[in-house]
């Protein structure tokens, strides 16, 4: 294993798009192998790689770190992105599995029907605008600080930028009512290292297309359709 982070996932977002973003959020250089083919995912399979069968798989400080959640939590700490004590960490905790319960409505939107897609998309920005932007809105307005949590910057402000652009391309304008939000979008944005991962030609993954579909499909070998909430 070389020093770099090495990264075994599609070329596409799914499930591995925010370990990139916490990986590029704290200055960290990684590589990737992208799975095109079935025969490459057997292989990881059959040499004991994939501890449940599954990627997003991570070789990083000699582990080869499977589950997205376990993967992110050693990175945020690894690169001190994970509050400064046990309450913070909670409070990052919490923050973070709100927007990771939104991203898990879009995560799947690519593989929907085109009428499903449709419903799915009215439904993404009603949870979004109803349930989630509100929160981090009011957390940021009541204690007035640039992050999220502790004034510092961590996981918890690049997860949630990670899930605006994700709401925002499903409906451009979905921050007008969330003045804070558009604030902390701007912010955040121009922190050096995000910037530079929002720039054309970083390791950031376009949203999903045809192709992509087709490659999970096929190494996976999911042969069944997805259904809308
Ligand atoms: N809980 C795991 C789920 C990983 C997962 O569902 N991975 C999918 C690809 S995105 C997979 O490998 N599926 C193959 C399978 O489950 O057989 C995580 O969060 O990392």
């Amino acid at each position: 294993m070389s020093g770099k982070p090495k990264l075994y996932y599609f070329d596409g977002r799914g499930k591995m798009e925010s370990i990139r973003w916490l990986l590029a959020a704290a200055g960290v250089e990684f590589e990737e192998e992208f799975l095109e083919t079935r025969e490459q995912y057997e292989k990881l399979l059959q040499g004991g790689s994939l501890l449940f069968q599954q990627v997003p798989m991570v070789e990083i400080d000699g582990m080869r770190m499977v589950q997205t959640r376990a993967i992110l939590s050693y990175i945020a700490a690894k690169y001190n992105l994970y509050g400064k004590d046990l309450k913070e960490r909670a409070l990052i905790d919490m923050y973070v599995g709100g927007t990771d319960d939104l991203m898990g409505f879009i995560l799947m939107f690519p593989f929907l029907s085109a009428e499903d897609k449709e419903k799915q998309r009215a439904f993404i920005v009603q949870k979004a605008t109803s349930r989630y932007f509100p929160v981090y809105e009011k957390v940021l307005k009541d204690h007035g600080q640039d992050f999220l949590v502790g004034n510092n910057f961590s996981w918890a402000d690049v997860h949630l930028l990670e899930a605006i652009l994700m709401v925002e391309e499903k409906k451009s304008d979905v921050l007008s009512g969330f003045p804070q939000l558009q604030a902390f979008k701007a912010r955040i944005s121009s922190i050096p290292t995000i910037k530079k991962f929002l720039e054309p030609g970083s390791q950031r993954k376009p949203v999903p297309d045809d192709k992509y579909v087709e490659t999970v499909r096929r190494v996976l070998r999911m042969y069944y359709d997805l259904k809308a909430n």
